[in-house]
């Protein structure tokens, strides 16, 4: 059987309230919807999700307030500063192959594992900055998005027909990340997207937009818009995600366009933890050869990421600092950064 192309030209919506059923046919009717759009698109709304929106209030306040403060003083919480990729990262600090720069920036909250002996490039406490209120709040909107997506994790397990809890004892302390993103309106701003075109490393992403300008690529090269929907979240499908499923889930490329007004997002990087190694659970999807999808550390990969994208790391590297994991590939082999047409 050849690869399906996938031509879609709108994200679906997924109620997902029947995940929180205590019957096992609601939570599976609700996976059959997850794996139908996971498998179609790539991209899903959630809606009847549990997390209260004065959670997401007060992340927005303080995510506002934070970005509103001078440069200066935003730069005292610099992530170049943290041992494990936390913090603030001003615009210019991340750049993706072919040497682009987005006009964003942002801050990188950790899973705050500080009190865990494992510590590392990836993984630690988060660098929190001396703000009232700010690390409270966004802790909170944190905890209640992590356990959302521990929910997920469930649902992803049946989706792909195998036992519910095949994930749980994955996703014990995953080093995953919230990012505060802001895209600052600038109506000079011709040359650069607000994001490029990428996919996303991690399993899957549970993203909160405040406006639109999010795209998403179908199979025929066209830029699917994903406007926001009140009380949803987008769901997308990462890199690991389509390696766990063998290629049944497709990690869809997306970017965002130049906004016309000023733009905050506020995407989880759901992973599992970090020496989890990512393969293929199930049997290859039709068109998918055996052996496309090999094994790999999931923090190795994470790390090794990064590594290729942030110039404070990058520094690290060529002054001795820091090795690249040995599982990791080269970076050519990472992620699926699709041509653009
Ligand atoms: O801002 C958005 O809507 C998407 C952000 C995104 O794709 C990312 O940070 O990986
Ligand atoms: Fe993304």
């Amino acid at each position: 059987m050849s690869k399906p192309t996938r031509t879609f030209d709108h994200i679906p919506v997924v109620d997902i309230s029947g995940l929180y059923s205590d019957k096992l046919a609601d939570r599976q009717q609700v996976a059959k919807q997850i794996a139908d759009a996971a498998t179609n698109v790539g991209f899903l709304y959630i809606t009847g999700h549990r997390i209260p929106q004065s959670l997401i209030d007060a992340l927005l306040v303080r995510t506002k307030e934070f970005f509103a403060r001078p440069h200066r003083e935003k730069m005292r919480y610099y992530i170049g500063n943290s041992s494990n990729h936390s913090g603030y990262v001003p615009e210019g600090e991340e750049q993706f192959y072919g040497g682009k720069i987005d006009h964003k920036e942002a801050y990188d909250i950790n899973n705050d594992l500080g009190h865990l002996s494992q510590q590392g490039p990836m993984i630690g406490p988060t660098q929190w900055p001396d703000m009232a209120g700010f690390k409270e709040d966004v802790s909170a909107y944190y905890q209640a998005a992590l356990n959302l997506g521990q929910l997920l994790f469930r649902g992803f397990a049946l989706a792909l027909d195998l036992p519910e809890d095949t994930f749980d004892d994955k996703v014990k302390n995953p080093p995953s990340q919230l990012r505060l993103i802001h895209y600052p309106y600038n109506p000079d701003a011709q040359d650069r997207e607000g994001i490029g075109a990428h996919t996303d490393y991690e399993c899957f992403t549970l993203l909160l937009p405040t406006t639109d300008g999010l795209e998403v690529l179908n199979d025929n090269g066209e830029w699917i818009d994903a406007p926001v929907i009140p009380e949803s979240f987008v769901v997308n499908i990462g890199d690991m995600m389509e390696i766990l499923s063998n290629g049944r889930f497709i990690a869809t490329s997306h970017r965002v366009r130049k906004v016309k007004e000023e733009r905050y997002s506020f995407p989880l990087f759901c992973s599992c933890d970090y020496d989890t190694i990512i393969e293929p659970l199930v049997d290859p999807a039709p068109g998918i050869k055996p052996g496309t999808y090999q094994p790999m550390c999931c923090g190795d990969h994470l790390l090794a990421q990064t590594m290729h994208t942030f110039h404070y790391l990058k520094e690290r590297v060529a002054k001795g600092e820091l090795q690249f994991p040995d599982s990791s590939a080269d970076a050519s082999s990472f992620g699926k950064l699709r041509e653009v047409l």
